[in-house]
Order: structure tokens, then sequence, then C-alpha cells
């Protein structure tokens, strides 16, 4: 059978400060009305039935769920006790599900991507579904590039395969994960390279082989994990496993690795909503190219990206700056610098004084 498995436990930190540890981005509505974790839920539902959608989570995210999915069945949250990214969550829930099924497929979504055209979204997933049902393959859903993003991952495409599938499908041929800014304007100019959505689709079963042979250790805390469920030490023993766990993106850790992953190349708008420059793709330019929400006046300023709350906000002779206001933190940031608020956030949380900031 098929399932969804909707990502929902990251810290969000490269959309602080709006995006806050305690009520990270996924639960925000920066495109609004609905949060991005509501739109992801709702575009799935077109697909998979309600009672195959799960959601991982981390422990401290479990009441603002509940709040915003209150569809979402009693048994459909995975909880994870810490973060320990990607890879650790995708693992974990793919022993719960081949627990249920041991045929599982997984349509595994993060929850952060605006997504154009639905329907292209839902017909490019179905195409996925049927090729992780009939193989060991794990694909992913490629996306053109149009920039050369540091923050996303290049997929190098093979031979394309069968003809005879709707939407083109390709044999990968080298995963590459957030490349440097020389390499991903290389691999833009080569043109034989897409950008890794972060949607993926497999057999619970295929992508576990590919844990036990590119991540060995976290292979062996998640059968761990599987024999605990069901008993009464499953939460202790889930602790005392991620407790152990070094935690690594799925990107790193397997898609990089395996040499059995197919890209399916996306007809259907997607972007990632997960740091401020890109809100500049959905925000008017004035003339002098300031993009602004809230109450902003200048003078002499140019290509500023300005989020404010109820304060008036005003600059005189800046440029490419990020400007974001709330109640107790303002954020003033390098346009080209957006990437290091996550180590901002890191240096923070070591301050003992203003780590309860993140
Ligand atoms: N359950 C779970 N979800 C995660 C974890 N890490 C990231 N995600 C989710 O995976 C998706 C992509 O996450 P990222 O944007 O890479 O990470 P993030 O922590 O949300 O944001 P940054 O701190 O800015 O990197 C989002 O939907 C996150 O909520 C994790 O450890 N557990
Ligand atoms: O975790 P991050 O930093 O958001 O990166 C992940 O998502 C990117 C697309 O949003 C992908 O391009 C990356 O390969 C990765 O899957």
């Amino acid at each position: 059978m098929n399932y969804a498995l909707i990502m929902c436990g990251g810290s969000g930190s490269r959309f602080w400060p709006k995006s806050r540890k305690a009520y990270p981005k996924q639960f925000l509505n920066p495109l609004g009305p609905d949060t991005m974790l509501q739109s992801t839920f709702s575009r799935i539902r077109n697909l998979i039935p309600i009672e195959n959608i799960y959601v991982v989570t981390n422990k401290n995210y479990v009441d603002i769920i509940r709040e915003q999915l209150p569809e979402l069945g009693e048994d459909n949250l995975i909880v994870e006790p810490m973060q320990k990214e990607t890879a650790t969550c995708i693992g974990h829930s793919a022993v719960r599900l081949m627990k249920k099924d041991s045929e599982a497929v997984m349509v595994v979504l993060p929850s952060d991507h605006h997504i154009e055209n639905e329907n292209a979204f839902i017909t490019t997933l179905q195409q996925g579904m049927l090729i992780a049902e009939n193989s060991k393959h794990l694909i992913t859903i490629g996306v053109k590039p149009t920039r050369p993003e540091t923050a996303y991952g290049y997929i190098q495409i093979g031979k394309k395969i069968d003809e005879e599938w709707p939407i083109d499908t390709y044999k990968v041929r080298r995963f590459t994960e957030k490349p440097n800014k020389e390499k991903a304007a290389e691999f833009i100019e080569d043109g034989r390279y897409l950008w890794n959505s972060g949607m993926f689709i497999w057999k619970a079963s295929s992508l576990l082989k590919q844990y036990k042979k590119h991540l060995p250790e976290i292979y062996e805390s998640l059968k761990a994990i599987r024999d605990g469920l069901g008993t009464d030490n499953e939460f202790s023993i889930l602790e005392e496993e991620y407790e152990k766990i070094e935690g690594i993106s799925i990107d790193y850790g397997i898609m990089e690795k395996s040499k059995d992953v197919y890209v399916i190349e996306c007809n259907f708008g997607w972007d990632d909503i997960g740091n401020w420059t890109a809100m500049e793709r959905y925000m008017e330019r004035d003339e002098w190219g300031n993009q602004t929400k809230g109450i902003f006046f200048q003078m002499d300023s140019r290509d500023c990206i300005v989020c404010g709350e109820k304060r008036l906000i005003a600059a005189i002779g800046v440029n490419d700056l990020i400007i974001v206001d709330t109640d107790d933190v303002l954020l003033i940031c390098r346009r080209e610098r957006d990437q290091d608020i996550k180590e901002l956030l890191s240096k923070l949380g070591e301050n003992v004084e203003l780590k309860d900031y993140i």
C-alpha cells in the first residue's frame, strides 16, 4: 500500500527570527492563509487516503500539530524524542511502516514547500509510486535549476528510462548535496543537472537495505527501535537509540551514496520556503528594488528585504540587507549571507544568557 510521510520536526533556523525553535516555519503561513504544514497535508490528501498519511515530528511540536491538523489520526503522528535530522526521522518512520505493512511504499514530503499546479504534482507522485512499487529503486523528484543555488542538492541525470513513462525519468549518475557556488555554477552550465526537490518515493524495505549498507550504525539503532515497538519500553528504547545516533540528512547519508537512485523531472512549480531570500520570489519590488512587509520608510536604500511587524522600520543609504523585526528580536543580515543565520543560531545557543531567543 502507499503511504505519505510529512517531515515536520525541523527547527527552521534559516527563517529566524520569525521561525523560532518553539514555533518553527512549517507552522507559519508566509504565503497564507494556511500554514505550510496545512498546505502540505491538504495537497497530499488528494492522492493518499487520510488513514495512510503520517507526520513525523519532535515531541515538542505535538500540540501544535494536533491543533493545526485536527483530522490527523491518533496513530498517525510519529514522535521523535529529539532532533536528529532527516535520515533519522525517515528511517524511524520506515521501520514503523514496515511493521504495519512489509510492502509499504512511502512518499516522503518536507513541510516547507510551495507547489503550483497540484494536478501535475499528483501525477508525478503517482508515477513515482508505480516505479517504487515494482522495483527497489529510490526515487527523487528533480526540478530544473534556474540559479546556482548552494542550499540544494544537485542531481546529474544519466540514461532516460522506459520511454513509456509519461513524465521523464532518469537514472541518477551522481548526487551532490549543497555544492559551493563555483560547483553549482558549473552544474547549471553543464545542463545535465536537476535540483533535488527533497521529495522522495521508495519502498520502506528498499530504503532500509540502503541504511544497512551506507548507515550501518543508524541501521542497528533502527532495528532496536523496531524490536521495541509495541512493548512497554517503546519510548525509552527510542530515546536511548536517538541519543546514540549521530544526526545526518538523508541527502548526505543515503542519496549521495546509493547507486540505485532514479529521478523524475517535475513539471509543476516548486519552491522551498526555507530562508529569507526565498521570500524575494513572492514579495513585490518597489522602484528601489526593496521588498517590504509592514511599514518601511527609506532614503537611498536599495534591494532590501524588509519584514516588519508593529514598528516603523526606517533606513538610510543601505543596500542588499535582510531586516526582520519581531517583538523581541531584530535581525539585520547581508542578503548573500542568509544561510549563515543557522550558524548564528548555533552560536546563540551556546550563550546562556541569549539562548532563549532561538
Ligand atoms: N521529523 C523531523 N523533521 C525534520 C527534521 N529535520 C528537518 N525536518 C523537516 O524536514 C524538512 C526540511 O528541513 P530543513 O529545512 O532542512 O531543516 P529545518 O531544521 O526545518 O531548517 P533549518 O534549521 O533552516 O535547516 C522540513 O519540513 C523540516 O521540518 C528532523 O530531525 N525530524
Ligand atoms: O534540508 P535542506 O537544507 O532544506 O535541503 C533539502 O531540501 C532541498 C530542497 O528544499 C534539497 O535540494 C536538498 O537536497 C535537501 O533534500
